[in-house]
């Protein structure tokens, strides 16, 4: 697992990242979020300390690096595979020969790179172009060889820095999946570092907000999607343009506050309320094997008062919907 605790990164009089804490655990998917300059990519190298943090610590599995010698760091970093949105292969390397090279430098043996090589272009669903070129292969496939090269030396802690970005939609859910199975099959902890909000919520467990070199929002991404007030929920599944309210609605945002709302809720609200309720816009989905629902709902301004009440009963948690897409708005910018 990974704990960050009061990392802090200037460069010179610039203060990139201050007092941050954050921890991924053993078979976790953890995205990191921020506009550029926000201070992702700083975190992912104080992470393997290639940039020496200017103070906090960075425990990778309980070993605390920035307290490591050389000799015991270039160890430590062993544990950690990166994989970045440049697949850096090289081009006269096969892509067996390039998922070799940890474990050549590692001085292991020749049966055994090819026995281990094999292994980890079959974990990768590359077993059949071990021989390919880099040119010979796709973008998504030339990012599963980094990915297999990655997993060379075994680590226990995948960096991910927008290794999706610039790929197809294919080749992105391609990788998204393999990133989930190495998490449920190697238990790694993967901190999964993107500006692509889809992605975040096609694959992570938890996502964490960069803001001004510290975390401005964090949670799961179930209950940040669940919560109508959550900034950073809003930002992962932005409200689409919904439809305009009746003369006399107001517009409110709900949300699945569980899996136990009914499907016909719409129409129980409606009931409960004694007032016709328009649906002006909805998404629901399945997130990480759990259903998630928003929806923008025009209410009779004489039935907003018994709103939240009703809304509570049937599971459903509300808010303006305008005072939501502001908040969302702000982080956006600021982020
Ligand atoms: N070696 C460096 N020397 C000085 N400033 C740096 C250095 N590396 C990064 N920075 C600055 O630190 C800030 C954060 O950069 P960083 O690359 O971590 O952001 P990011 O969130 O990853 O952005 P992007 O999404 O564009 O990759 C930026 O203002 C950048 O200019």
């Amino acid at each position: 697992m990974i704990l960050i605790e009061g990392l802090s990164k200037s460069y010179g009089t610039k203060n990139v990242l201050d007092r941050l804490d954050l921890s991924v655990d053993a078979g976790e998917i953890r995205a990191i979020v921020g506009p550029s300059g926000a201070g992702k990519s700083t975190l992912a190298q104080c992470v393997t300390l290639l940039e020496r943090p200017t103070s906090g610590s960075v425990f990778v599995n309980g070993v605390d690096l920035t307290a490591l010698g050389a000799a015991h760091l270039r160890e430590a970093r062993r544990r950690i595979g990166t994989i970045f949105q440049r697949d850096g292969l090289f081009a006269r390397r096969t892509a067996a020969a390039n998922v070799a090279l940890p474990l050549e430098y590692l001085g292991v043996t020749r049966p055994e790179i090819r026995t281990r090589v094999g292994e980890l272009l079959e974990r990768v669903g590359l077993g059949d172009r071990a021989g390919a070129f880099p040119h010979e292969l796709s973008g998504g496939q030339r990012q599963r060889v980094g990915i297999a090269r990655a997993l060379a030396l075994r680590p226990s802690v995948l960096l991910s820095d927008e290794a999706t970005s610039g790929l197809d939609p294919d080749s992105t859910a391609s990788i998204l999946a393999l990133l989930r199975e190495l998490r449920d099959d190697l238990g790694l902890s993967i901190l999964f570092i993107t500006h692509e909000m889809d992605a975040v919520v096609e694959v992570a467990d938890s996502v964490a907000a960069l803001h001004d070199g510290r975390i401005a929002e964090s949670g799961t991404v179930v209950e940040l999607l669940r919560d109508p007030s959550s900034p950073l929920g809003s930002l992962l599944r932005p409200t689409r343009p919904y439809l305009s309210p009746r003369a006399g609605d107001e517009a409110w945002q709900v949300s699945y506050r569980s899996g136990a709302v009914e499907p016909d809720w719409l129409l129980r609200l409606g009931t409960r309320l004694g007032e016709p309720i328009s649906l002006l816009g909805a998404a629901v989905e399945t997130v990480g094997g759990e259903p998630v629902g928003r929806a923008v709902i025009g209410i009779p301004a004489p039935a907003v008062e018994d709103l939240r009440a009703a809304l509570d009963e049937l599971g459903l948690d509300g808010a303006p919907a305008s005072a939501v897409l502001r908040d969302a708005i702000v982080l956006e910018k600021v982020a």
